[in-house]
């Protein structure tokens, strides 16, 4: 299980650079918010060999302007790109996640292409989690993601248990997909999460010690680490 952290700065990056992937992302612009290119850049030039994931935000329907996001961040260096759905209906998904995997893997092949659902998706109505993973494997994209939308201190826990969890990890390996899984976790949920055993978990919150709006702690991101092996 990789342990990806997600930073919203050049200076953050450098305090969670033991994370398996880091993950860049402006929390201020919602759960998946983009952060600006050079920022990516940036943090890709300090982070080495290790592989850098962006998000491009908590999308709605609009294929082109999702597409070019993807197409941006894939420039900007990242080697994961990662793409928040928030509006609802599985042709509307299917349209959105064949245009940003397009979009990157034309030309960069190499590069992952995440796709996110929300945990908590009754509460805002949108596809739920559990739809996305044929049309993700369809695409030829490579991550199905289960984060939540509404960034409340409400856990992926909360929204979905550990049953329908493996189920949706069973599934996307059926698919030949990896599976991502975050939403306020807590040191305390990774023992569960262990038995679940997706092959990534995301996290902010934990490793700013509780509360995603302030920093990344180092001392945080080696301590997950450290429980992870
Ligand atoms: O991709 C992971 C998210 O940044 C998780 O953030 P969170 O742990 O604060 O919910």
């Amino acid at each position: 299980m990789q342990l990806l952290v997600s930073p919203s700065s050049i200076e953050e990056a450098k305090s969670s650079l033991s994370a398996d992937i880091i993950d860049v992302k402006k929390p201020s612009e919602g759960s998946l918010g983009a952060n600006f290119p050079w920022i990516i850049r940036g943090i890709k030039e300090i982070a080495g060999k290790k592989p850098v994931s962006a998000a491009i935000g908590d999308n709605e329907y609009k294929p082109g302007t999702a597409a070019l996001s993807a197409y941006g961040a894939a420039h900007a260096g990242a080697d994961y790109i990662k793409v928040g759905l928030m509006f609802d209906g599985e042709d509307r998904a299917r349209e959105v996640i064949e245009a940003v995997t397009t979009a990157v893997k034309h030309e960069f092949p190499e590069k992952y292409v995440v796709i996110a659902a929300y945990a908590d998706f009754a509460r805002m109505g949108t596809i739920s989690p559990l739809a996305i993973g044929s049309l993700v494997a369809d695409a030829g994209a490579d991550v199905a993601m289960i984060d939540t939308g509404i960034k409340d201190g409400k856990s992926l826990f909360e929204f979905m248990d550990e049953e329908t969890l493996i189920r949706f990890v069973g599934q996307n390996q059926d698919l030949g997909l990896q599976t991502a899984l975050a939403g306020s976790l807590k040191f305390e949920d990774l023992d569960a999460l262990k038995r679940i055993n997706p092959e990534i978990i995301g996290v902010r919150g934990m490793v700013c010690g509780g509360d995603r709006s302030t920093t990344v702690r180092a001392e945080l991101v080696e301590k997950a680490m450290l429980m992870l092996r």
